[in-house]
C-alpha cells in the first residue's frame, strides 16, 4: 500500500507542478500586454493552450490514478484518467491515460487470455489517499502473492453499483467492462446501434466512447464537435459532469428542442400532436405548403400594379411562365425568389416599354436600349412592383412559414391536420416536435446567405494572416507532459501550414467548436451520439442525419422503453433511408443498475404484453423485494410520509407519480415544486414516468402505476439501484399484481 501511496504522491507532485507552471503561464498571458498584432496573438495562444491544460488537469484532481498492470515481462504501467510524462529528457510516461492501446489490458484480459499481463491491481483512493488495493491474478502460474488479491475479481464494481447516488451521473473509467469497453472503442465511422435494457451502461459507454473518440481522432472532431442528444434538460444536467471528469469538453449536449439555434423549444404539445409532428409524411406536406406559397393570379382575375403610366398587369400567364423559370432553377424557395422577381421585373418593363415607346404612326419602338435599361431599373425599385412579388412568392423565414403552417395545416389527413393545429404567437410557443419542422423549413426556404459567405471568406483570410503570426509563437513554446503527442494543446507545433492552423484554431474566433456548432445550423459535426434513439421521431431523424453528413453516429436505446407515440420502434426503420443495411448493431445484456429482485417484477409487467421478453440479468442482487401498498385514504398524504420517512441521508429518492398528483404531492414534499425541471441533486425529487427515463436513485417510489403505460411502467420500476415500492389506490396492473404476489409467497416486507 505504501510503495502505490508513494508512487501517487509522486504523480500529484508533478500534476502540482504543472498546474502551478500552467496557471502563472496562464495568468502572464493574460496580463495586457499592448495592443500590436504580435502580442495579441503571443496571449491568445497562451491562454487557449494553458486554459485547455489546466482544465483538463483540474478535473481529475482527487481522481488521477485507479489502476497498474503488470507485465508478466516485468515492466508495470499506472492507468489514469489523463497520460503524464516524467520532467526527465526521456519524458518517460508515468501514467497512461485509460484511453491510449496500453491501457486496453487493463479493461480486457482475463486468466484465459492475459494479453501478456500477471497481474491487474484496481486502486481506491480518497482524495490522494490510496484505501484500498485489490489484485486480481492472470497468470495462474505465478506464485507470488501480494496479499491484495480479491479471488472474485468484482470487488471494485460491486462497491460501485451499490454506492450512494449523488444526482449526477459518474464515469465508470475503473471497471469498464469487456463488453463495454469493445463498444467504446469500436472504429469511428458507420452507424453503431448500441441495443440493451434499463442499466445495461447504454448512456455510461456512449459517454465513453465520446471521451475515447476525441482522444483518438482529436484532429478532426475537436474541429467538428461531437453532439450527444438526451431526451430531455434534466437528463443532460444529469450526464453533464461524466465527459469534464474525463478531461474532455469538446461535445455539445442537447436536447432536440435546442437544435434550432435561437429557438428554445419550451412548449408542450399533446402526445397525439407530437406524433403527427414526428411523421416523415410532413416532409412532404411541408415541401407541398412552401410551393403553395409560390403563387399565380386566377385566369381572368389579374394582379394590377398602379403605375404613374398607367396599371401594369400580372395576368396568370405571364405570372405561371415566370414561375415555372424559377422552380426550373431547382433551387430553394427563397434563393429562387429573385430568379422569379427579374422575370416580373422584365415582362413589367416590357408593358411598359410598349405603352410609352409605341410609336403613334406604326414604325418601330421609339425607346432607345439606354431608355429601356432606364425603364428597367425604375420598375425594379418601385415599391408597388415589389409588393406584388411579394404576394406572389414571399421571401419567409422559417418561423414565419412553419407558424402559418401550424395555423393552417394542409396536405394532412384533416384528422390529423386538427391534431396539430395550434397558433404559435410568441417563441415560447415553440415545441420541441416543431424543431424538427423548422429544420425541415429551413432546407426548404433555404437562405440567401451570398452576403454573409463573402464575408466569411474576408474573416478566413484575416484568420490564415493570424495563423502565419500564431505559428511563429507557437513554435518557439515549450511542449506538455500529456502522454498523448496528438492532443490538440500539442499539435500548434506540428503544423507547419497557416492555412490549415487558420482552420483549426480559427483564433479569430473565439468561442470552441461546441459553441459554434451550438449556434450553427448548418453544422456538420465529427460525431454524432443519440441517447434514448428509440425515441426519436422520424422527422428528427431527418434533422439528425443532416447535420451529420459523415454518418459517423452511436445510437443507444431500448425499443422496449419507447414510451413517445412519434418513437421509431425499430432501427431498420430509422436507419434504412439513411445508410440502408450498412450499421453494426451491438447488444449489451447485463444489467448494471437495477437488483434482481427488481428486475423480476419488471420483466413480468413486460412479459404479460410481450411474452417472450426476457430482460437483462442484473449482475447483483440485494436480498430486499419490492413492496406495495394500497392506500385508502389520502394517496398524496400518504406517499408523502413515506417518502419523507425513506428518504436517505447520503443518496436519493424519487418519487414517480402521475402528473395529476404532483400538486398535491408537491405541496407536502419540502422543497419539491410541480412542474419545474427536477433538481436532481436533491435527496427527494418528484418526476412523472418520462422524466425518469435514463435516471437513477437509490430509492423509487411509485405512485398508481395502473395509469402508466407498459414502457413507462418498465421504465418506471426499473430506476431503483437499491430499494422500490409501490403505492396505490386504484387496482394493481394484474401481471404487476401477480409478480409481488409471487415474491410474497416469501414474505415481502411491508413498512
Ligand atoms: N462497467 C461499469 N462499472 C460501474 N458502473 C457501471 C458500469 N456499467 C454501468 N454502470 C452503472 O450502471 C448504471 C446504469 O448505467 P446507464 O445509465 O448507462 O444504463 P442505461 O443502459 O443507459 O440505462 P437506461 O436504459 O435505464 O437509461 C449507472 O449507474 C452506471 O454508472
Amino acid at each position: 500500500m505504501q510503495h502505490e501511496q508513494d508512487y501517487i504522491d509522486h504523480l500529484y507532485a508533478r500534476v502540482d507542478a504543472l498546474r502551478a507552471q500552467t496557471a502563472t503561464a496562464v495568468e502572464e498571458a493574460q496580463r495586457p500586454d499592448g495592443n500590436t498584432r504580435q502580442a495579441r496573438v503571443e496571449r491568445d495562444v497562451r491562454v487557449a493552450e494553458r486554459s485547455g491544460l489546466l482544465a483538463a488537469l483540474n478535473a481529475v484532481d482527487g481522481s488521477l490514478c485507479f489502476g497498474r498492470i503488470d507485465l508478466s515481462d516485468g515492466g508495470s504501467h499506472h492507468i489514469g484518467r489523463i497520460g503524464i510524462r516524467e520532467d526527465d529528457d526521456e519524458r518517460t510516461p508515468i501514467l497512461i491515460d485509460w484511453r491510449a492501446p496500453v491501457a486496453r489490458p487493463f479493461y480486457l484480459a482475463t486468466g484465459h487470455t492475459p494479453m501478456g499481463l500477471r497481474r491487474r491491481r484496481h486502486i481506491t483512493t480518497l482524495g490522494r489517499t490510496v484505501t484500498e488495493l485489490h489484485d486480481e491474478l492472470l497468470d495462474l502460474e505465478d506464485a507470488e502473492r501480494t496479499g491484495y488479491e480479491d479471488p472474485s475479481g468484482d470487488a471494485v464494481l460491486l462497491a460501485s453499483l451499490g454506492a450512494a447516488r449523488t444526482g449526477r451521473m459518474s464515469d465508470i473509467v475503473r471497471t469498464i467492462q469487456a463488453e463495454q469497453d469493445r463498444i467504446i472503442r469500436a472504429p469511428h465511422s458507420g452507424v453503431l446501434v448500441v441495443e440493451g435494457g434499463p442499466g445495461t451502461g447504454k448512456t455510461a459507454v456512449a459517454l465513453h466512447r465520446a471521451a475515447f473518440l476525441l482522444y483518438e481522432h482529436r484532429e478532426v472532431l475537436a474541429k467538428r464537435a461531437v453532439l450527444i442528444v438526451g431526451p430531455n434538460p434534466a437528463f443532460l444536467s444529469y450526464i453533464g459532469e461524466v465527459l469534464p471528469s474525463l478531461g474532455e469538453t469538446g461535445v455539445l449536449l442537447a436536447t432536440l428542442g435546442e437544435l434550432y439555434p435561437g429557438i428554445e423549444a419550451r412548449g408542450t404539445d399533446s402526445p397525439r400532436a407530437a406524433a403527427v409532428k414526428g411523421r416523415a409524411e410532413l416532409a412532404e406536406a411541408l415541401r407541398l405548403a412552401v410551393r403553395d406559397r409560390q403563387q399565380v393570379p386566377e385566369p381572368g382575375e389579374p394582379v394590377v400594379v398602379p403605375h404613374d403610366d398607367g396599371d401594369l398587369v400580372l395576368d396568370w400567364h405571364l405570372v405561371d411562365e415566370a414561375r415555372e423559370a424559377a422552380r426550373a432553377t431547382r433551387l430553394q424557395h427563397n434563393l429562387a425568389r429573385p430568379h422569379f422577381a427579374f422575370r416580373i421585373i422584365d415582362a413589367l418593363t416590357a408593358q411598359l416599354v410598349e405603352r410609352i415607346g409605341t410609336d403613334p404612326y406604326g414604325g418601330p419602338n421609339l425607346l432607345g436600349p439606354d431608355d429601356v435599361a432606364q425603364l428597367g431599373k425604375a420598375v425594379a425599385a418601385n415599391p408597388e412592383v415589389h409588393a406584388a412579388i411579394s404576394q406572389l412568392w414571399p421571401e419567409l423565414t422559417p418561423e414565419e412559414f412553419v407558424a402559418d403552417y401550424l395555423a393552417e395545416p394542409t396536405h394532412l389527413s384533416e384528422e390529423d391536420a386538427a391534431a396539430i393545429r395550434r397558433p404559435v404567437t410568441s417563441p415560447a410557443d415553440w415545441t420541441p416536435a416543431d424543431v424538427p419542422l423548422l429544420d425541415e423549413a429551413a432546407e426548404l426556404l433555404g437562405e440567401d446567405d451570398s452576403a454573409q459567405r463573402a464575408a466569411a471568406e474576408a474573416e478566413r483570410q484575416e484568420r490564415i494572416a493570424y495563423a502565419e503570426g500564431v505559428l511563429e509563437v507557437a513554435r518557439g513554446s515549450e511542449s506538455f507532459e500529456f502522454e498523448d503527442t496528438e492532443s490538440e494543446i500539442l499539435a500548434a507545433h506540428d503544423i507547419i501550414d497557416a492555412e490549415r492552423m487558420a482552420e483549426r484554431h480559427e483564433e479569430a474566433d473565439h468561442r470552441s467548436a461546441a459553441e459554434r456548432a451550438a449556434a450553427d445550423r448548418t453544422w456538420a459535426f465529427g460525431h454524432i451520439i443519440v441517447d434514448e434513439a428509440q425515441e426519436l421521431s422520424p422527422m428528427a431523424w431527418r434533422l439528425l442525419m443532416r447535420r451529420c453528413p459523415t454518418r459517423s453516429m452511436t445510437l443507444v436505446g431500448d425499443p422496449v422503453q419507447t414510451s413517445e407515440e412519434a418513437g421509431v420502434g425499430s432501427w431498420e426503420d430509422i436507419l434504412a433511408p439513411y445508410v440502408e443495411n450498412r450499421w453494426e448493431h451491438t447488444r449489451l445484456a447485463v444489467n448494471y443498475r437495477t437488483p434482481a429482485e427488481i428486475m423480476e417484477l419488471a420483466g413480468a409487467v413486460v412479459r404479460a404484453e410481450h411474452p417472450g421478453f426476457a430482460p437483462p440479468s442484473s449482475v447483483r442482487s440485494t436480498g430486499t423485494r419490492a413492496w406495495a401498498r394500497q392506500v385508502t385514504g389520502d394517496l398524496a398524504a400518504e406517499v408523502a410520509e413515506a417518502a419523507l420517512a425513506q428518504t436517505p441521508d447520503e443518496g436519493r429518492l424519487a418519487v414517480i407519480a402521475p402528473r395529476r398528483l404532483h400538486e398535491a404531492l408537491a405541496a407536502r414534499l419540502p422543497g419539491v415544486v410541480a412542474g419545474a425541471e427536477p433538481d436532481l441533486t436533491r435527496h427527494l425529487v418528484l418526476l412523472a414516468p418520462r422524466q425518469a427515463k435514463g435516471l437513477e436513485f437509490d430509492r423509487v417510489l411509485v405512485v398508481e402505476p395502473a395509469e402508466f403505460g407498459t414502457s413507462d411502467l418498465y421504465v418506471a420500476l426499473t430506476r431503483a439501484t437499491q430499494a422500490l415500492g409501490i403505492l396505490h389506490e386504484s387496482a394493481l396492473p394484474p401481471a404487476l399484481a401477480e409478480a409481488l404476489d409471487a415474491h410474497s409467497g416469501s414474505g415481502a416486507p411491508r413498512p
